[in-house]
């Protein structure tokens, strides 16, 4: 690690000679892997860009320059170079680096990612505004052919072709894989690109950019190619310079290609090819495992996990086979996530009625609206953080239309190392204000699973979360039967204090009313919310708590205050949940515990409420 333990800051990159940059790519190949197999993160995309960040600092005059880079999750070469080495043992853990760029992590973090297929809009507005300001700097936006996918991506190339007196490069990292592979006919157009047009980066930006190998290939195409009037790319079409496709880990393509590039005004467009997982063997042969695998050790590779709880991924997973054999009305679809959503063995089982449409989320909701007007039963497979993308859809497409739609919210919640990014906080207050929509917040496996049946059988849009990773343990019914809509249970019957909880509150709101002697309900239905249930227990109790693993304001909590005052009830009431302010990354039940939703803390809160609670006022502690 002679070479690696030298740079600090990319200005020691910089100093080094062209011949040293490879033998420092494979010390920070090694040092990654390494680290990643000891902490988990994003192992694949990471070892794929390692020569690329190498030449983007060397090139470019970081971080006055700012690269963006889309999704996020291969920035760790970039934060090892950039002063962040010694840190990557903290990384997404509690305190420690994130696993994506943040602004106030480092200045060389220029724009923090982590939903995908921002990074061209936001280096669109950096270049613009160095335009504007007179201040003449580049801006490079790196993106995958997975995070190319999505329609952001083009709203941002649509908008930057027209703006030619700026400094706006396009990296397309392409690794012919999303996180599975990748779909689309953008995927195949990619593919003929690739089989194409070698020659371009000669004929563009001059022969000496090509190694051998690929100078050759282009001589003969070009010879080949002779009085042939080639199409333009797509690319070219939309106003950018393109170059390439170039071997993204050779060094010695990569420099001087981004050299000359950096001379050339407008917008440019660089098309490089990288494997995922490169350089490691066993993530090559399989990218998609080792995506985002947790601790492992690289001698061996990942081993089967010992069977264990399951998770709710897992049971929704199955109940979707379950339901698509009962009723072929039924299709699957996913915004790209086929593996974090459990619908691997659906695709294999019912390829037909199955959909992956890429890293369009916006596309995926008004895709099964369209499917359900013409009376198919369409189930939206989505991370609760992802839905927000498509949250225009939901409301004008879906709900408006009072459409037969089933959202599976997986990650609802806190989720843990991803962090602030990907947590589920909001999809309680940003569904609950939706005419026509069912909300259900799932307890346990069990009763996910019937309300995955009970949302599916409801004929207008309805939706399900549950929380990413294993469940409480439940036995997990094989039926597909339904819950009464609209209607709670009584779980526990105490005195003064009566806890309503929702979703995975109910485990730790039972353990703190054994303290307490609290009654317990499990309210299931967020909305419509059992009205009936809120008030029998404001009646018979002096305090009223609310409990939801989402944000205070607007969620489930502020559905009991609405209730109690329409009801023209004045009580004592205190609503826990999420607080007003971004969670970090870290071990979920930690965190929860650190935001007081864990037994101990909903205890203490609802001890220290009773000490200096004056009856008959409303109270909350949003
Ligand atoms: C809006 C959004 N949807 C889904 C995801 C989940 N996701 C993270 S990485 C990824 C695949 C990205 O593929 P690509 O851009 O090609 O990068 P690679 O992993 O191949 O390096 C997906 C679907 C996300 N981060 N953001
Ligand atoms: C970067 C990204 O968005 C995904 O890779 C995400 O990190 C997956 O999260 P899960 O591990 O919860 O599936
Ligand atoms: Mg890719």
């Amino acid at each position: 690690m002679d070479l690696l333990k030298k740079i600090d800051a990319p200005s020691d990159l910089r100093r080094l000679s062209r011949s040293q940059l490879k033998p420092l790519a494979d010390e920070l190949r090694a040092f990654l892997l390494d680290s990643v197999s000891q902490t988990g993160g994003h192992l694949s995309s990471n070892l794929g860009t390692v020569e690329l960040t190498i030449a983007l600092h060397y090139v470019f005059n970081t971080p006055d320059d700012r690269i963006v880079w889309d999704v996020g999750h291969q920035t760790y070469p970039h934060k090892i170079l950039t002063g962040r080495r010694d840190r990557m043992d903290t990384l997404r853990q509690r305190d420690g680096i994130s696993g994506f760029p943040r602004r106030d992590e480092s200045p060389f973090d220029t724009f923090g990612t982590a939903h995908s297929s921002t990074s061209i809009s936001a280096a669109l507005g950096m270049a613009l505004a160095a335009r504007t300001l007179g201040e003449n700097r580049h801006a490079v936006a790196v993106i995958g052919d997975g995070a190319m996918t999505a329609g952001m991506a083009f709203e941002a190339l649509n908008n930057a072709g027209v703006h030619e007196d700026m400094n706006l490069l396009v990296i397309l990292n392409d690794n012919d894989m999303s996180i599975s592979p990748p779909v689309g006919a953008l995927n195949r157009y990619l593919a003929r690109l690739m089989s194409g047009r070698f020659y371009a980066a000669a004929r563009n930006v001059g022969k000496s950019v090509l190694p051998g190998p690929m100078l050759e290939l282009a001589k003969r195409l070009e010879e080949h190619a002779k009085g042939m009037v080639l199409p333009a790319t797509m690319f070219e079409e939309f106003g950018f310079n393109y170059i390439g496709p170039i071997d993204g880990h050779d060094l010695d393509s990569l420099v001087p290609t981004l050299q000359n590039l950096k001379q050339l005004k407008g917008p440019q467009f660089l098309h490089v090819v990288t494997k995922k997982g490169q350089g490691y063997k066993l993530a090559e042969a399989d990218p998609v495992l080792y995506h985002g695998p947790g601790k492992f050790n690289p001698a061996e590779g990942i081993k089967p996990s010992a069977p264990g709880k399951k998770t709710y991924t897992q049971v929704f997973g199955q109940w979707l086979c379950d339901m698509a054999q009962n009723d072929k009305r039924l299709v699957g679809i996913t915004p790209a996530m086929r593996e974090g959503s459990g619908m691997v063995e659906f695709e294999q089982r019912f390829p037909d009625r199955y959909y992956d449409v890429g890293i369009a989320e916006q596309h995926a909701v008004t895709f099964a609206a369209g499917m359900a007007c013409e009376g198919l039963k369409p189930v939206v497979a989505i991370y609760s953080t992802f839905l927000q993308r498509g949250y225009d859809q939901l409301i004008h497409d879906v709900a408006l239309q009072n459409l037969d739609v089933t959202f599976a919210l997986d990650r609802a919640g806190l989720v843990g190392a991803d962090g602030a990014t990907h947590a589920g906080n909001y999809d309680m207050a940003f569904l609950r204000c939706i005419p026509n929509m069912v909300v259900m917040a799932a307890s346990d496996e069990n009763e996910c699973r019937q309300m995955l049946s009970t949302a599916y059988q409801y004929p207008g849009p309805a939706a399900v979360r549950y929380p990413r990773g294993a469940g409480v343990g439940a036995a997990v019914g094989t039926d597909l039967d339904t819950i009464p809509m609209g209607k709670g249970e009584l779980r526990r019957s105490g005195k003064r204090v009566a806890i309503l909880a929702f979703g995975t509150m109910l485990a730790p709101a039972l353990k703190a009313a054994e303290e307490l002697n609290a009654t317990v309900a499990n309210m299931r239905f967020v909305k419509p919310l059992d009205t009936g249930l809120v008030l029998e227990l404001a009646a018979s109790h002096d305090l009223l708590v609310t409990v939801e693993e989402g944000c205070i304001m607007g969620g489930a909590g502020s559905a009991v205050a609405e209730a109690l005052a329409a009801a023209g009830v004045v009580m004592p009431l205190m609503q826990l949940g999420l607080p007003d302010r971004f969670v970090d990354h870290g071990d979920a039940p930690q965190l929860l515990a650190s935001c007081g939703l864990d037994a101990a803390g909903i205890a203490a809160s609802v001890r220290q409420r009773l000490g200096k609670t004056e009856p008959r006022l409303v109270v909350s502690n949003v």
